[in-house]
């Protein structure tokens, strides 16, 4: 029998988390059915969501027996909006912990992108027996980049975007997103577009959030050698978001990991290097 395909509309759930002052619905999709579970967590672009980030990326896991969750972050897509005037990778890492208590899930591999590598390891360090492993992707901690000036040019047009939503804005930003801009097609612009004017609130508060707080990512260096997970941390040569020294800050930290560099890639190495990538991330975590 074949197994029936994997649609955003047939794992669409939503979750009630309620967590100290937090009271907010959560989106997520909820895909394939196994012992172990990988929540994946999406970054912070506009319009982004579980699974915008993440559609090449689920099948080979749920085929290999793994449960997979794609989390949509407090202010993405069809999650509730807020306005977060702290560490909105501990606001991750928070409501991460009420969806898995709500699911009953014990313990999961954390898959990050970008934010949600910084949110991955904002849980890692809150509520470290929830954890198996880490995979950390162009993500993991905020902080000074010895090389780049920051903001980053990536991170400046993302900001503009989120200002001014515009299609020439965002294709500004997408053509230094990836490495290959021929794999950019219209249909992914106009799909992107939608996303982020479907929720003008969720634009709003994120600017909003940055007059209240601008370092949202906080630079978790000094704390790393506290998390004892297994992580691979994956990084594209040419990122232009978060740049790569990032990732060797990553692995100097953190006791039990490793790094994989992509060449030719951009900030988004789960899309544009998909095959491998999920080769690699099949290994581990099964290794
Ligand atoms: O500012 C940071 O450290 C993090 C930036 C991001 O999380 C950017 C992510 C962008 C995407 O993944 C996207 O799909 O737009």
């Amino acid at each position: 029998m074949t197994a029936p395909t994997i649609t955003e509309a047939s794992t669409s759930q939503f979750a009630r988390i309620n967590a100290g002052e937090l009271d907010l619905l959560i989106h997520y999709n909820d895909c394939g059915q196994g012992d172990e579970t990988v929540v994946m967590l999406h970054g912070s672009g506009p319009g982004a969501s579980g699974w915008a980030n993440f559609n090449r990326n689920i099948e080979p896991l749920v085929a290999a027996g793994f449960r997979v969750i794609l989390m949509d972050c407090p202010g993405w897509s069809k999650s509730d909006s807020i306005v977060c005037d702290g560490s909105r990778s501990d606001l991750n890492a928070i409501v991460l912990k009420g969806l898995l208590d709500a699911l009953g899930i014990e313990k999961a591999h954390i898959l990050g992108n970008s934010m949600g590598g910084h949110s991955a390891v904002a849980f890692a360090l809150r509520y470290p027996q929830r954890v198996g492993k880490l995979v950390l992707m162009g993500g993991g901690t905020g902080g000074a980049s010895l090389f780049t000036p920051m903001p980053t040019e990536g991170i400046k047009r993302l900001q503009g975007l989120y200002r001014e939503p515009t299609i020439e804005n965002l294709k500004a930003m997408m053509e230094i997103f990836v490495f290959d801009t021929g794999d950019l097609t219209e249909e992914l612009f106009q799909a992107r577009l939608d996303n982020m004017l479907a929720r003008r609130d969720h634009l709003e508060n994120f600017v909003k959030s940055l007059q209240a707080n601008p370092k949202q990512f906080p630079d978790f260096s000094p704390r790393l050698g506290e998390i004892n997970a297994e992580t691979l941390v994956i990084w594209g040569r040419q990122d232009r978001f978060v740049p790569m020294d990032t990732g060797l800050r990553l692995v100097a930290g953190l006791p039990n990991s490793e790094l994989h560099v992509f060449n030719r890639c951009g900030h988004w190495a789960q899309w544009e290097h998909a095959d491998k990538f999920n080769r690699m991330v099949l290994d581990f975590l099964t290794h």
